[in-house]
């Protein structure tokens, strides 16, 4: 069931009981959809989560979340012992252990996560004002949680709770067919209504009715599954990567094949073969947004090597349009400049100026894109990754995807040991520092029964702090400009060594799981050297938020900090630390901002494919080396593909493919992960939209959406009145084209993963093309 509530307006629950049956931990809670400025009030209910974090490191984690101002008072959450809850069940629910909120506020943001599904989460605050105890049926193991990615101990949690509950069906069945009664574990949990009446009981009462119903219709339902359980968890015992269809498959209803049409937008389920493509049409060709977004499809009309034209999709900039014949000149002047916010003057003196001290630097952490700090999802407006003001950019084809949910369950270790993750992570990074990943783990945890101390952390930073600035630290970052936001942070254009760079900045606080994934970042790009991966020169680690200690000196950390020195206390004030990732510059920006290009795309469905399949394959190759790795990249689309001009190329530019900020190393005997459903709409695959598998394959399902993008010269999304959905001709292609582009990119694009080629065979593929049309 879900709830929408209207902005100002409050839900309160009193005496509810409420079930989570998701196998999530953290704010996972997907009840409430999209309610900007509601308010969701719990007073005296109890909270059951399927799977949740041990209590104290939930305990740990909820207090660390910022109370938002508008609820003045402290966090209050207790660890309580041997509660006795009156229900509406027969018998006091007795518990050994619980968390009890007393008093707890904080806000959740927006979460487009399932956005594929047309669901939209968040947006509201929630209210803990009366005392209310939260439960978990079952616990991440904290032995698993220290040596494994949480994803993994949560599939694996959950397979024995499966397994557990066939047993007892079983065992239930058997005693019926035998004529006794067997267990009831129907359970109704309705904690007893104390309190006022009005629409607020109605609400309670509505909830525990439809929770009432719910139980018995899961009895029958499990009654039905108990056998598919069974041979599930025997898949899964077998290493079997079939998941299940129950939670995962179900939820979309279609797993048929094609495309899903609905009311908030389509999923793009994979072809199966080449049957049920749509007639490709000129008309569909030239479909564009039609909700006042005119940059979809915006033809220009030269290339970058034989225009003057400046390119850009955003739709409130301007596009020239002076044509010109090709004359081959340098593209210096042509290319679709990213266009820079002039840097913010507290941030320029705060790079330049940080040998002067870090006050600078405190401050223009105030002033960062917030999303990096608050780890949260945030709407993402625009697909227009170097767009100016993301209030102009509000293109749904590119919504983001990247959930709290997933974010939390990767977090888990650090919550369960928060101290320690903190020192390894680091350890991790600079290990990793120019280093080949492959045999290593970005995941390192600490070991099981070790929790470090403060001060072992603080030394860990120290020794990070240390390292990386003796990479960065003696050269002055000249700032020059905003080139856009991220999930995460801010990435701005920049100088270094004389070089062009991006410096990529995320703030994140030692015990907040944004951390994981910026070091996590931050080590995998460092990592990998790959003419068509964005190269990472440097990382910088510089501590934020500093509060006020005895003197100013003191609150510096420097290479010859000596954590057990007198300056320990300051170093244990650091609250935040913003990371720097300084990156090599794409000066062409994303690849999404070419498309249209008259030169490259001559007319609907007449490409230049001499000059279009060298970017192809130059993502092929990025992805074929990053598989060779065991990364997944996690979030490939035209966005996180950048542009370099290169003169050497027909199209005038090289491709470079960046932003690992989703990428996950997979274990040597993984073929995937499980639990991740992350990535970009329209360019996720339905296994990690549907069951969270995130492998290989979802990078070749990615790069299909790119190639019949590549080939078309479009997006593969489009927005309209009635939503998101794909574009009418998606995924087909017109009679001209190639045989072998149109069956690779189709072949990526198939439903199952297993039907998919793998990256070298598209490399191959295309090379092979490329070679037919040098000879034509
Ligand atoms: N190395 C780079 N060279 C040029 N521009 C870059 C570089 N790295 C990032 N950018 C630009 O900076 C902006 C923000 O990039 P970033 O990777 O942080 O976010 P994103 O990909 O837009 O979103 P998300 O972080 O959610 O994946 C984008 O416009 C991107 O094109």
């Amino acid at each position: 069931m879900l709830f929408s509530i209207g902005p100002g307006y409050f839900m309160t629950w009193i005496g509810i009981g409420v079930f989570y049956d998701h196998a999530t931990l953290g704010p996972g809670v997907r009840a409430y959809r999209l309610s900007p400025g509601a308010r969701i009030v719990y007073d005296k209910c109890l909270i059951r989560r399927l799977i949740g974090l041990p209590y104290e490191d939930a305990i740990r984690n909820a207090e660390s979340l910022i109370r938002p101002a508008a609820f003045p008072g402290n966090q209050t959450v207790l660890l309580v012992n041997n509660v006795t809850l009156l229900t509406s069940e027969p018998e006091p629910r007795v518990l050994d252990r619980a968390t009890l909120l007393v008093d707890y506020a904080g806000s959740v943001a927006p979460d487009t996560s399932m956005a594929s599904q047309g669901l939209f989460f968040g947006g509201y605050d929630v209210w803990i004002h009366g005392p209310s105890y939260f439960i978990n049926e079952y616990f991440v193991n904290a032995t698993c949680l220290a040596t494994r990615p949480s994803s993994e101990c949560v599939a694996l949690l959950l397979n024995d709770i499966e397994l557990e509950k066939a047993r007892k069906e079983a065992a239930k069945q058997a005693a019926a067919d035998s004529g006794s009664g067997g267990e009831d574990n129907t359970a109704t949990i309705v904690v007893a209504v104390v309190v006022p009446v009005g629409s607020v009981l109605l609400a309670a009462l509505v909830g525990s009715i439809w929770w009432a119903r719910r139980n018995r219709r899961r009895e029958l339902e499990q009654r039905q599954r108990v056998k598919a359980a069974a041979d599930k968890a025997a898949d899964l015992e077998a290493g079997d990567p079939r998941e299940k269809t129950g939670s995962g498959g179900g939820r979309l209803g279609v797993l048929a094949g094609g495309l899903r049409r609905s009311g908030d937008g389509d999923v793009f389920l994979g072809v199966e073969g080449e049957h049920g493509l749509p007639q490709w049409s000129e008309a569909a060709h030239l479909e564009a947004d039609d909700v006042g977004d005119k940059s979809q499809h915006t033809p220009l009309t030269k290339p970058a090597a034989c225009s003057r034209q400046r390119i850009s999709d955003n739709a409130s900039s301007t596009t020239d349009t002076e044509a010109g014949a090709c004359s081959g000149n340098s593209s210096a002047d042509l290319q679709p400049t990213p266009h820079l916010q002039p840097p913010p003057a507290v941030l320029s003196a705060g790079l330049e100026g940080r040998q002067d001290g870090e006050e600078g630097l405190a401050q223009a952490g105030q002033q960062e894109h917030p999303s990096g700090k608050e780890g949260h999802t945030q709407m993402y407006t625009g697909g227009h990754s170097s767009s100016l003001d993301p209030s102009q950019d509000t293109r749904m084809s590119a919504l983001r995807m990247k959930p709290i949910f997933t974010r939390t369950l990767d977090a888990a270790p650090y919550f369960m040991s928060g101290a320690a993750a903190v020192g390894q992570s680091i350890k991790a990074l600079t290990a990793f520092s120019g280093t080949d990943l492959q045999g290593s783990t970005v995941n390192v945890k600490p070991p099981p029964d070790h929790v470090s101390s403060p001060e072992e952390v603080v030394a860990e930073l120290g020794a990070m702090v240390k390292e990386l600035r003796s990479n960065a630290n003696h050269v002055a970052i000249v700032l020059e400009g905003v080139l856009g936001h991220g999930s995460f942070g801010t990435v701005y254009k920049g100088t270094w060594q004389g070089l062009p760079v991006a410096i990529k900045t995320v703030v994140f606080s030692a015990n907040q799981e944004s951390r994981r994934h910026a070091l996590k970042e931050a080590a995998l790009c460092q990592s990998i050297g790959h003419p068509n991966v964005i190269a990472t020169y440097a990382t910088e680690l510089q501590p934020i938020g500093v509060l006020p200690s005895r003197d100013k000196s003191s609150d510096r950390v420097s290479p010859s900090d000596d954590p057990s020195s007198s300056q320990k206390t300051s170093h244990l004030n650091i609250t935040d630390w913003r990371l720097y990732i300084i990156q090599e510059f794409a000066d062409g920006g994303p690849l999404a901002n070419l498309y249209g290009h008259r030169a490259l795309w001559l007319s609907p469905g007449v490409v230049n494919l001499a000059a279009v399949v060298p970017l192809a394959l130059g993502i092929a190759r990025a992805l074929a080396h990053l598989h060779s790795k065991r990364i997944v990249h996690g979030d490939l689309n035209p966005n996180n593909v950048l542009l370099k001009q290169d003169p050497a190329q027909p199209s005038g530019y090289g491709v470079k493919v960046g932003d690992f900020g989703l990428s996950v190393l997979l274990p040597h005997d993984r073929t995937h992960l499980s639990n991740i459903v992350m990535g970009t709409m329209f360019y996720i695959c339905p296994e990690v939209a549907c069951k969270g598998h995130v492998g290989p394959p979802a990078d070749v399902f990615s790069l299909g959406v790119i190639l019949w993008e590549l080939y078309h010269g479009r997006r593969a999304g489009i927005r309209t009145q009635e939503g998101p959905r794909y574009c009418s001709n998606f995924p087909s292609f017109p009679p001209g084209c190639p045989e072998e582009y149109r069956r690779i990119t189709l072949h990526c694009m198939q439903r199952r993963p297993q039907d998919r080629p793998d990256a070298v065979t598209i490399v191959s593929t295309l090379q092979r093309l490329l070679d037919n049309l040098g000879a034509a």
